[in-house]
C-alpha cells in the first residue's frame, strides 16, 4: 500500500482559526482564485484548474495567475512573477493544492523563494500521489498553511471550499470514480420534446443558446452521441470558436448501421471515434478506418464500460449530446454527473416525439432523481437549467487513512512492477511526457543556444527547420511562440498536414534523432528528472498514448513506443555514465 503523506494528521493538532472578518476576506480571495482557475476553459484541453491570488498584509491583491494548459507555468509561479517584491510577508490563496510533481519552477519553490509567509489552500490535491505533498513541503519551509475545512472552518469557508470542489469536479471524479466527469446536455421544447415526431430537431433552442453549447464543447475532452442521432441529424459536433481546443467526437453504435456519408467522417476539422460491439459490421469498420475514423470494439457496449475506457485514455470531461435512448442508458449506469437543459418557449406536441431521457424503469414520483445545486439562467428566449445529478465527491476527511485512501481513490493501484506507463503530466511519471513544463536549450544551425518552452515545442518546430523558404521559418517561429505544448503540437501537426512542401525532406529519417537530442537535454539539465528516470531502472517505459502509434504504445500495445524506447536508451546511457564515474572515483581513491 502506498504511503500517504500526512497520514498521521490528527484533528488534535489542527488549529481552527475562527475570526469572521478574516474568514470573509480569505474566502473572497479563494473564490477569486477559483474564478481565475477557469480562465483557460475552451482554449486548451481540460486539465486540473489552478488559480493563485497573492494579497499583501494590507489586503491588496498584488499578483495573480492561473494554469493555462498542461505543461505551462504553474499559477503560483505566474502570480509570484506578477507580484515581485510585494510577495514578502504576503499571503497566497490557492484553490487547489499544487501538483508539484516535477520539482523545478514549482509552486512550492516559487512561493518559498518569494518570501510568502502564509498560504491558504482551498482543497488538497485529489490525486493520491500528489495529495498533501505541497502542503507538507510549504509547512516544512516555515510557511503557515491553512487548509479550508481543516484549519479554517466556518459557513463562509464551507461555501468557498465547495466552489473549489466544483471547479475541479472533473479531476475529483477522475480520482474517486475512475470515469470522466460527464455532462448531459439537451435542448427541449416547453412540452418536453427534443425533436418533432419525425425526428427533426433543427432547431429547438435559440442561436444564443447554441453558441453557449459551442462553449461547453470547447471545455470538454469529447462529445458523445448515439447512432440514431447520427442517422437523424448528421451533426458536426464541433466547437465553432476558431482556433481553440477541439474536442474528440464519439459515436456509440451497437449495430454499426451508420450512414456511409456523414459530417462526422470528415476528420479534417476534428477527430472521430466510433465505439461499437466486438464483431459488428467489420467491413464498415474498415471503411470508416479508411476515412481516418478510429473504431474501438468493446465486448459489450454499456455506458459504464465506455466511460472507464475513456478514463483510461486520460479524458477528464465528456459532454453527452445524445437523444433520450442513450441518455437513459447513461443515467442508469450512473455515469452522468451534471445536466444542462436548455428549455425553449415552444410547443411541438406529438405523442411519439422523442423526449430527453428514455426509460428509467421508475414508477413513482418518489423515485425521481433530484438535481443538486440547481442554477437557472436566461439565455435569449430560452431558460438554461443546470444541476448536479450526483454530488461532487468530497474528499473529507482530507487526509484519510491508507485504507480509506485506497477506497476513495482506486487510481492508487500500484504500477505493475515491470511496466511504467506515462501520458498526462499530472499522473505519476507525467514528467516523462513531452508536454511536461521543462524548457530546454538547444543549439540552432549557427550553434547559438535557443530556449524552447518544452520538448514538444522543439520537436514540432524541427519539422520545418532549415527549409529554404520564409514560410517554413514562419512555421518555426509560430510553433516556438505557442503558449502551451498542446498548442505547439496542434499547430505543428496541422502545418505538416496542410503544407507538406514546407516540411524538411529528411524529416522521417531525422525525427528520432531530433527527439533523442531534445530528451537528452531535458534529462541532463534537470537533476530530479534524471533521478526519476534512473529510479525506473528495470522497468519498461511506455508512453500510453492511444493515438500515436509511432511515439506511443497504442491502445493495446500495438504502437511502436519510440518515446518509451528513447527514454530507456537514455536511462541506460546515464546509468552507464554514473557507473563509469563511480569506477573512476573508486580508482582515484
Ligand atoms: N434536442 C436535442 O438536444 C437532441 C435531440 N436529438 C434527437 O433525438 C433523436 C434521437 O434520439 P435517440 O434515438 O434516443 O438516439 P441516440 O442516437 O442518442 O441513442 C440511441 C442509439 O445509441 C446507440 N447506443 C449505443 N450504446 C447504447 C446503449 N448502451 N443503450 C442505448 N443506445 C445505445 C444505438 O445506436 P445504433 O442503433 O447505431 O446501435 C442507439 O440506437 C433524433 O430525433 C435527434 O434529432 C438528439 C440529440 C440531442
Ligand atoms: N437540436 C438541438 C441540438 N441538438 C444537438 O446538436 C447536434 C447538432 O450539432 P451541430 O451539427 O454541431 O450543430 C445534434 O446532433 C444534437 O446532438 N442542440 C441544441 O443545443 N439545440 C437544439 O435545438
Amino acid at each position: 500500500m502506498a504511503f500517504v503523506l500526512g497520514a498521521h494528521f490528527s484533528p488534535m493538532t489542527c488549529k481552527v482559526v475562527n475570526n469572521t472578518h478574516a474568514h470573509a476576506d480569505d474566502a473572497a480571495y479563494i473564490r477569486r482564485a477559483v474564478d481565475l482557475s477557469e480562465k483557460s476553459a475552451g482554449f486548451t484541453s481540460p486539465h486540473p484548474n489552478f488559480g493563485c491570488v497573492i494579497a499583501t498584509s494590507t489586503g491588496k491583491v498584488a499578483g495573480e495567475g492561473y494554469l493555462y494548459a498542461q505543461g505551462t507555468k504553474p499559477a503560483e509561479v505566474l502570480a509570484v512573477e506578477a507580484c515581485g517584491e510585494r510577495c514578502r510577508g504576503a499571503t497566497a490563496y490557492l484553490n487547489l493544492e499544487p501538483g508539484d510533481c516535477h520539482g523545478d519552477h514549482t509552486a512550492v519553490s516559487a512561493l518559498v523563494q518569494a518570501g510568502i509567509t502564509r498560504a491558504v489552500v482551498g482543497i488538497r490535491h485529489p490525486l493520491q500521489h500528489l495529495r498533501g505533498k505541497a502542503v507538507c513541503a510549504l509547512r516544512s519551509q516555515g510557511l503557515q498553511v491553512d487548509v479550508l475545512g481543516e484549519d479554517l472552518q466556518s459557513k463562509v469557508m464551507e461555501e468557498a471550499r465547495k466552489s473549489c470542489l466544483i471547479v475541479n469536479a472533473p479531476l475529483i471524479h477522475r480520482a474517486c470514480s475512475r470515469v470522466p466527469f460527464s455532462v448531459l446536455k439537451y435542448a427541449m421544447t416547453l412540452d418536453g420534446k427534443i425533436a418533432a415526431s419525425s425526428g427533426h430537431a433543427a432547431w429547438i433552442s435559440s442561436k444564443m443558446s447554441r453558441n453557449r453549447v459551442f462553449e461547453l464543447r470547447g471545455r470538454s475532452d469529447a462529445i458523445i452521441v448515439g447512432g440514431n442521432t447520427v442517422r437523424k441529424d448528421n451533426p458536426r459536433l464541433t466547437a465553432r470558436h476558431g482556433s481553440g481546443h477541439m474536442p474528440m467526437r464519439i459515436v456509440l453504435s451497437q449495430t454499426m448501421n451508420l450512414p456511409e456519408e456523414a459530417n462526422l467522417w470528415d476528420v479534417s476539422e476534428a477527430s472521430t471515434i466510433v465505439v461499437t460491439q466486438r464483431g459488428a459490421r467489420r467491413n464498415f469498420q474498415k471503411y470508416l478506418a479508411s476515412k481516418g475514423v478510429e473504431v474501438v470494439e468493446l465486448d459489450i457496449l454499456n455506458s459504464r464500460d465506455v466511460m472507464e475506457y475513456f478514463h483510461d485514455r486520460g479524458y477528464l470531461s465528456i459532454l453527452w449530446e445524445c437523444g433520450g435512448t442513450l441518455a437513459a442508458s447513461a443515467i442508469s449506469s450512473g455515469v452522468i454527473h451534471k445536466v444542462f437543459a436548455f428549455v425553449a418557449p415552444k410547443i411541438i406536441g406529438g405523442k411519439n416525439a422523442p423526449t430527453p431521457v428514455g426509460e428509467l424503469g421508475m414508477v413513482e414520483m418518489s423515485q425521481a432523481l433530484d438535481l443538486i445545486d440547481v442554477g437557472y439562467e436566461q439565455i435569449g428566449p430560452d431558460m438554461l437549467i443546470s444541476g448536479f445529478l450526483q454530488p461532487v465527491p468530497d474528499l473529507m476527511p482530507v487526509i484519510p487513512s491508507e485504507d480509506e485512501t485506497f477506497a476513495i481513490d482506486p487510481t492508487v493501484t500500484p504500477y505493475e512492477s515491470s511496466i511504467i506507463s506515462f501520458y498526462k503530466t499530472w499522473d505519476p511519471y507525467g514528467a516523462f511526457s513531452n508536454f511536461s513544463p521543462h524548457p530546454i536549450q538547444m543549439p540552432d544551425r549557427d550553434d547559438n543556444y535557443v530556449t524552447w518552452s518544452s520538448v514538444e515545442h522543439y520537436y514540432q518546430a524541427q519539422k520545418f527547420a532549415g527549409v529554404n523558404d520564409p514560410a517554413a521559418q514562419d512555421c518555426v517561429e509560430k510553433i516556438k511562440a505557442m503558449r502551451s505544448p498542446e498548442e505547439a503540437a496542434r499547430v505543428g501537426r496541422s502545418m505538416q498536414r496542410q503544407h507538406s512542401d514546407l516540411v524538411r525532406s529528411d524529416w522521417e529519417s531525422m525525427k528520432i534523432d531530433v527527439m533523442y537530442r531534445a530528451l537528452k537535454c531535458k534529462f541532463s539539465i534537470y537533476p530530479h528528472l534524471n533521478s526519476m528516470l534512473l529510479s525506473t531502472a528495470g522497468s519498461v517505459l511506455v508512453e500510453a498514448s492511444p493515438h500515436d502509434l509511432f511515439w506511443g504504445g497504442g491502445r493495446e500495445g500495438e504502437g511502436l513506443n519510440y518515446l518509451g524506447r528513447l527514454l530507456m536508451q537514455l536511462r541506460s546511457e546515464f546509468l552507464g555514465e554514473s557507473s563509469t564515474s563511480t569506477e573512476n572515483t573508486c580508482s582515484a581513491l
